[in-house]
This record gives structure tokens, sequence and C-alpha cells, in this order.
């Protein structure tokens, strides 16, 4: 629609209204001339009937004087006939009155000399006119009259005529209010008039109209104050004008009212137009404007649609898309077309999950906005991380459309991830900063302290480094670094942190390593072991060999431990203490750790030698029946150390097992002990008696354990039977399925198994049922106490009879005192093993 602009607008309204205006007193004006037109045909009409009247009552007095003179006068006769005449009279040629019908004129002298016309025969002259009824009326009381004299034969006889009847005549035609009605001498003497405060004009003036016209009506014409419409006619046959005046005031007082309140009508007509007119054009103005805001903003917010670099997506209430923008085409490879009409499912990569989905469309319908990351797929395939914003469209709470706005964050999570990495990592090595290891260490300290359980903190400098730095260049020592970075992390576990925190410092750190305290000292130990060793290994720096070796401190973390900082500085210490204890070393920071580990590891390396110089021994222990007759012995292993001691299992079996020497121990007491079944055999007194071995779970676990075995037995040629092996709950629990295979293929070889330290485990029933055990032992500590103490007495008794249901022996071992044995008897124990029968001896 097109719109004016003010000015125009302004411009026509004022146009129209000056039209209007211009029209309405174009009207008006017309109207006033129609009326003046009008009047002056009626002044006209007027002038004409009055004249035509006068003429007629002139030619009666005409008549009425043109009698022959000395015919008597019949004055009643003449006044019957014209009213108008208030007297005859006969003058002679002198003007005296010689005889009148009003007798008191006799003898007065007329003054003929202002009669007009002046002088001739058989017309009549008419005078002026004069105050007072008649010739006789001195005082006039008001009152005119006018004469008239005709000349006949030498005589002159003259009418007094009455004014008023002349006046009454034109009243009654011509109301006062509107006109005057004025009667001429031919001379423009005023004869009468209706009003006698207007004078005539001069009598030059009707000179010349006279001599221009005889009758003319004449508009506009000024007397007095007033202007008239004048329409004057000269008599046709006296020397008389009749002039009739209209007022144009009173004329046209009529129209002025109409037109005032035409003028009024218009005005307020135009006043109305002109204020609707003003009223709506600013209110289409004010919409026009809001209408141009709006398309701006339009314009701008599809500008901005179009140009962002975030997609956009609209989609409808059932969400199919309705558009899409150019940014949106970039980031997904999708054309509009492609996708009009469709799901936004066309961009699911799959990656989230149903509940995903249904927990952002309940946000996005609840609360109207859903905010988030979300990975979506191009059209290509490739997947892509966006930010994306939905929010919904209302209509009166119904949704109308759903708005959604992403940005491709790849770049922004590349750089994010970069700067995320910068802050967190060595770029050198790409291990874990000091930043992230204390960050790494914070945690593992809250963990150890959740789990009960140890860690420790390796602190690793290179020996030597500088030199390297110095003599071979920072390449060089860069590249040794990075190698070292390599082999730290191949060596610790997944879930252990390597980190460097400057220079040649790398840090380990080692969590879950158990909730003894010797234990974890003995596993840092062992890891910080075979750093050393990974480190001590040849590199390859610029084709040349180089060795390395390391310095390392451990600081153990308790679960109470809970300053990473003050930890860090520990195992800094201990580092500078391997340093100083002459490098490519590993030191504990705490002394008694250290000396713990110290011993751990000379015993170990005794351990190595005590296999191998063969200084293991085996004590064999009675076990007895109920009248304590022996059934069999317990195998149990002693070192016998160079120093002359005997070291009891219990200073070595643990480390045996952690080292891996058990193996190796356990071969050696199984193949000694078959040998001592092989040499009982041919013994009459001995050859019943079993031999019972304790076996380790890491022995037992041995792929080829089953072999071994029965690779002995058969080998030794003795009755399986009497070799019994002594498995604990924990090994057996470790792995049951397995456990059960390994028993079940030595069962059918005839060996025999028996469950030590009964009722201190877990005491799963449940298993007992399924392993094929002939023998259940009481641990010695219920045996210990059990006469005192009621509830280890009920816990020995209870395995009793859990043994006879299950159809298998139960021993109690410990047994110390006879009182110990009758109880065990009386509630139905079948062997016995302890002090009481006989200390372990070499037999
Ligand atoms: N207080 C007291 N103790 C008694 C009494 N009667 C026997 N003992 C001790 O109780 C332990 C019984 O052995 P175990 O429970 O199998 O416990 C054994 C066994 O678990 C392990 N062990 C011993 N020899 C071997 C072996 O050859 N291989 C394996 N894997 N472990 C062995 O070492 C543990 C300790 O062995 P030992 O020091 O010989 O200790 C033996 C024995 O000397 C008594 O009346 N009172």
């Amino acid at each position: 629609m097109v719109f004016l602009s003010r000015r125009l607008f302004f411009a026509v309204l004022g146009g129209f209204i000056l039209t209007v205006v211009a029209g309405t007193l174009y009207f008006l004006m017309r109207l006033r001339e129609e009326v003046i037109a009008s009047q002056m045909q009626m002044a006209e009409l007027h002038a004409r009937s009055l004249e035509d009247q006068l003429t007629q009552s002139l030619h009666v007095v005409d008549l009425s004087l043109s009698r022959v003179p000395g015919e008597q006068i019949d004055v009643s006769a003449a006044l019957r006939l014209a009213p108008y005449i208030r007297s005859l009279s006969v003058l002679d040629r002198h003007g005296r009155i010689l005889s009148s019908s009003n007798p008191e004129n006799s003898g007065i002298i007329v003054p003929t000399e202002d009669f007009f016309p002046e002088q001739g025969d058989d017309i009549l002259r008419i005078g002026s006119s004069r105050n007072g009824r008649d010739w006789n009326d001195r005082v006039g009381d008001g009152r005119r009259f006018i004469p008239a004299v005709r000349e006949a034969n030498g005589r002159l006889q003259m009418a007094s005529l009455n004014p008023d009847y002349f006046i009454n005549e034109f009243v009654h035609r011509v109301d006062d209010k509107t006109g005057v009605v004025q009667l001429l001498r031919y001379d423009g003497v005023l004869l009468i008039s209706t009003d006698e405060k207007m004078l005539p004009d001069g009598k030059q003036v009707w000179r010349e109209r006279l001599l221009a016209r005889e009758f003319d009506t004449i508009d506009n014409a000024r007397l007095g104050q007033r202007d008239y419409i004048l329409s004057y006619r000269a008599s046709r046959t006296y020397p008389l004008v009749l002039v009739v005046c209209l007022d144009r005031s009173v004329i046209l007082a009529g129209w002025r009212s109409e037109a005032l309140i035409y003028s009024i009508v218009v005005f307020a007509v135009l006043l109305g137009i002109a204020g609707l007119s003003v009223f709506y054009y600013d209110r289409m103005a004010e919409a026009a404007e809001e209408r141009k805001k709006a398309e701006r903003q339009l314009r701008l917010s599809a500008s901005v649609y179009e140009a962002s670099q975030d997609a956009f997506l609209i989609t409808d209430e059932k969400a199919a898309i309705i558009s899409v923008n150019r940014a949106f085409t970039r980031i997904t490879g999708y054309t509009e077309d492609e996708v009009l009409g469709k799901n936004p499912k066309v961009l699911a990569s799959g990656v989230h999950s149903s509940e995903f989905y249904a927990a952002m469309w309940k946000d996005i319908l609840e609360k109207g906005y859903w905010q988030g990351e979300i990975v979506n797929r191009r059209k290509d395939g490739s997947t892509y991380p966006e930010w994306l914003s939905i929010t919904t469209v209302r209509d009166h709470e119904r949704i109308t459309h759903f708005i959604a706005n992403f940005a491709d964050i790849t770049v922004r999570k590349a750089a994010e991830e970069k700067i995320r990495y910068l802050a967190y990592y060595d770029t050198l090595t790409d291990l874990p900063n000091r930043r992230l290891l204390y960050d790494r260490l914070s945690q593992a300290l809250s963990t150890a302290q959740r789990h009960s359980s140890y860690g420790a903190l390796l602190f690793i400098d290179l020996d030597h480094f500088k030199n390297l730095n110095d003599t071979r260049g920072h390449d060089t020592g860069d590249s040794l670094l990075q190698q070292v970075a390599l082999r730290l992390s191949t060596t610790i576990r997944v879930g252990d942190t390597v980190a460097r925190i400057g220079g040649d410092e790398f840090v380990v750190l080692l969590e879950f390593l158990g909730e003894n305290e010797s234990l974890a000292a003995r596993r840092a130990e062992k890891i910080a072991g075979k750093i050393r060793l990974a480190i001590g290994a040849p590199y390859l720096l610029d084709d040349r060999e180089y060795h390395c070796t390391p310095s390392i401190g451990i600081a153990l973390f308790t679960p109470q431990q809970t300053a990473a900082e003050t930890l860090l500085k520990r195992a800094d210490v201990a580092m500078y203490q391997a340093k100083s204890a002459g490098r490519n070393t590993v030191r504990f920071f705490d002394p008694e750790m250290q000396s713990l580990i110290e011993r751990r590891v000379t015993l170990e390396n005794e351990l190595r030698d005590a296999l191998h110089y063969k200084q293991f021994i085996l004590h064999y222990q009675p076990q007895v029946d109920r009248n304590g007759r022996s059934v069999g012995v317990e195998a149990l292993v002693r070192w016998q150390h160079p120093d002359g001691r005997i070291i009891p299992p219990s200073e070595f079996i643990e480390l045996a097992e952690e080292t891996g020497l058990i193996v190796s121990l356990g071969s050696w007491v199984l193949e000694t002990v078959v040998a001592r079944l092989s040499e009982w055999a041919n013994d009459p007194e001995r050859s019943h008696l079993s031999i019972a071995v304790n076996v380790s779970a890491r022995q037992f676990r041995q792929p080829d354990f089953v072999e071994i075995v029965s690779r002995l037995v058969e080998a030794a040629g003795i009755d399986a039977s009497l070799l019994r092996l002594e498995l604990t709950e924990s090994l057996l629990l470790e792995n049951m399925e397995e456990a059960i295979a390994t028993m079940t293929a030595l069962k059918k070889q005839g060996v025999s198994f028996s469950l030590d330290d009964f009722g201190t485990g877990y005491s799963s029933l449940a298993y007992l049922k399924v392993l094929p055990l002939d023998e259940l032992k009481v641990d010695q500590s219920f045996v210990r106490d059990m006469l005192f103490d009621e509830k280890n007495a009920a816990i020995a008794r209870a395995i009793v009879n859990l043994g006879q249901n299950l159809g298998v022996t139960v021993i109690a071992e410990g047994v110390e005192t006879d009182a110990q044995w009758q109880f065990l008897i009386e509630n139905g124990c079948h062997s016995f093993q302890g002090y009481l029968f006989g200390h372990p001896s070499e037999m």
C-alpha cells in the first residue's frame, strides 16, 4: 500500500478543505446572487405594478382636472373616484384659488413656479410635497399633501393629493422592513417615501439615470448608510418616477443565516473530516511506521538468520523441518530442499541413548528450553560435536514451532582439548604434568581413605642427566626423556599414573597396593625395581648406545595420609637419599620401611640361595587317632640357614609366595614327601602313615600341577591315598571351578585332600558339598581356647558335626593338652595333631 508522506497528506487534506470551502463559497455566492437576482426581479415587479397603479391614479386625477373650465366641480364624485384627492381647486392665471372643494383654500395664492414641468398645457404638473393636509392647513400636524395642476383653457385646476394613500399602497406591497418605496418627481424631487429618514439620490443622479433609461433595476445602490436593490420606473404619462428600494441587508439576512448554518455545517464536517483524517493518518502512519520497523526487524532478523555462523533449524509443532539457514547446510552438508518436511532425526548420530533424547524432550516440553552438547551426523556420514539450543515458540500455550540453533564445536573442542592438554600435560613426553599429578594424587588420597588401601608415590630422577644434556645437547636429552617416559608408561599398570614434573624428574603414582603396610611397601619396591630395570636398559641416542640409571624415592601413603604436597616432598627426599646411597637405587622415605625392605631383599636373595643350595629340610608332625595311634604326619618345611638357625616357615613362606619361589620350594617339598612315602612303603611300621603337605595357592594354580603330582606319584609307585594335599579355604575360593577340576583330576589318581585352617576363612558351606574333600582340619585357634571359650567350643563341635554329615574325617590341630584331646574325642573328632602327640621333627 502506498502511504503518503506527512507533507503530501496535509497538502491533499488542505487541498480538499480548500476545494470544499471554495465550492461552498461558490455555492453560497451563487445562492446570494440568485437571492439578489430574484429580489431585483421582485423590486422591478413592484416598481412596475406601483408605477402602473400610480399612473392610473394620476390618470383619474388628470381626468378630474381636465374638465372644461367653468364647470362646477363635482367634488364628491371626484373624491369617490379618487380617494387620494383631498381637494380640487380652480386657480386664476396668477395662481389664486378661485374656488375649491375645500372652501378654506379660496383666495390662497399657489406658488406654481416650483411645479414640474414648469409650464405646459394639457399636462399634469406636479408640485413639491408640502406640509399640512391642504393649502389652508398651516399647522400640518405632520401631514403632507402634494399639489398637482393642469392648465386648460387658460385656467388652472389643481388637486391636492393625499400622499398617505400612496404610502399605504406602497407599504401594502413592499414591507417597510424590507424596503422603501419612493415617489420622485421627474426632476428628482422626493414626493413620497415610505421611510422618511431615507434621503433619495440627488437630482443630478436622477437626471443622468433617467436620461440613460426610463426604468432600470440597480443592485448595490448606496442610499444613506445602507445598500439597496433599487428599481425605478418613470411613469408612462406623468412626470413621476416610482422607486422601489429593497434593503440588501434584510434581503440577504435569510441567505446569510442559511449561509452561516451551511458554513457551520460544512466547517463542522470539514473539521470532522480533517480531524478523522489526521487521526487515521496518524494511526496509519504509526501502523506504517510499526510495519516498517517490523519489516526492518524482519529483514534484519532474516539477514542475521541467513548470515549467522550458527546453524538454525525451525520445525513446525510436529517437528517437521520448515526452514534451515545457510550455516545449517555448511555444517551438516544437507541443503534446505533435502531436509524440508523431515524430522531432525536425520542428523542423529546414534551416539546418544534413547534416555538421553527422552530427557532432552522432557526439558523442551516442560521448560520450553534445552541446551547442551550433542553429537550429530553430517550428510557424508561423519559425526561432529555441536552445542545445541532448542526453544519452543508458543501461541497461547500451544507450541507452534521448535527452533534449534547449533554450532559445530569440533574446532572449539579441539582447542579446549589442546588447552586442557597444555594445562595438564607435558608436551615433550605427553605425560601428565605436575598439575595433573596433584589432581590425581588428591583423588588417590581420598580413594585410599575410602578403601583403606595403601598407595605409593615414586619420585624418579635420572642419574647424571645433566651431563648428557651438557655434552650431547638438549635434543638428545629430550630424546632420552621421551624414551624414559615411554618405558615408564609401559612398565606400570593401567590406572597408575606417570607424570613428568620437570627436567629429568618423573613421578609414578601407585594405587591400591593393599591394606597391609609392609605388603604395600614390598609391592611398591617391586614396581620401583621393575622401573629401575626398565630405565636401566640401554638406549639408542643419535645412533649411539647410552646407559642411564634412575634414583627412585618412595613415599607410601596411608589411608590417613592427606597432604599431596607433603607426600611429594617425602618422595623427593627419599629420591635424594637414593642419590646419596650411590644412585641407581631405590629408597623409602620411612627408615623402618627401608630396613624392612632391605631385610626382605636380603631374605629373598638368601631364599634363592637356599633353594639353590638345598638348605630346606622337612619336619614331620604326627597325627593320631582317638587311641593315640599314629595315622599320619604333616610335613612342615624348615630352612636351615647357613648361620645355623632353623628358620620357621612363618618367616619365609609369604616372601616365597610373593617372589614365586614357592613354586620351586613346593615342588621340592612334594618330591621329598613322595620320596619319604616311597621309603616308608617298605617300612611295615610306617607304611600305613599318610603325609599331609601344605600346597600354596600359586603352586596349586600351576597349569601342570596335576601332571607334576601324578608324575611324582607314578614315578615313586606309592599309594597315592597316603599323599594328602592341604589346601586353604582362600585358595579354593579364588577360582572354585578350576580348583574343583584340579582336585577332581588328582582325586582320580587317588590323592586325598584336607581343608586346612577350616573356620578361619569365609567358611562357605555351599562349596563344601561340591569339593572332593577327604578331611576337614579344625584350625588350632579354635582348639586353643575351646575349653575356656564357649564360642570356640561350639565352632569346634560344629565343624566335627559338619564333617560327619559330609562324610569326611575331621582332624583337630594344635592339640596341646589331654583335656583338649578328651573334649574333641567326646565331640566325635577323628584325628588329632599337636604338641601333645609330638612336635614337628625330622623323624
Ligand atoms: N602352637 C602350636 N603350634 C603347633 C602345634 N602343633 C603344631 N603346631 C604348628 O602349627 C603349624 C601347623 O601347620 P599349618 O597350619 O599347616 O601352617 C603352616 C603352613 O601353612 C606353612 N607351611 C609349613 N610348611 C609348609 C610347606 O612345606 N609348604 C607350604 N606351602 N606351607 C608350609 O607354614 C605354617 C606354619 O608352620 P609351622 O611353623 O611349622 O607350624 C606348624 C606347627 O609347628 C601345637 O600344639 N601348638
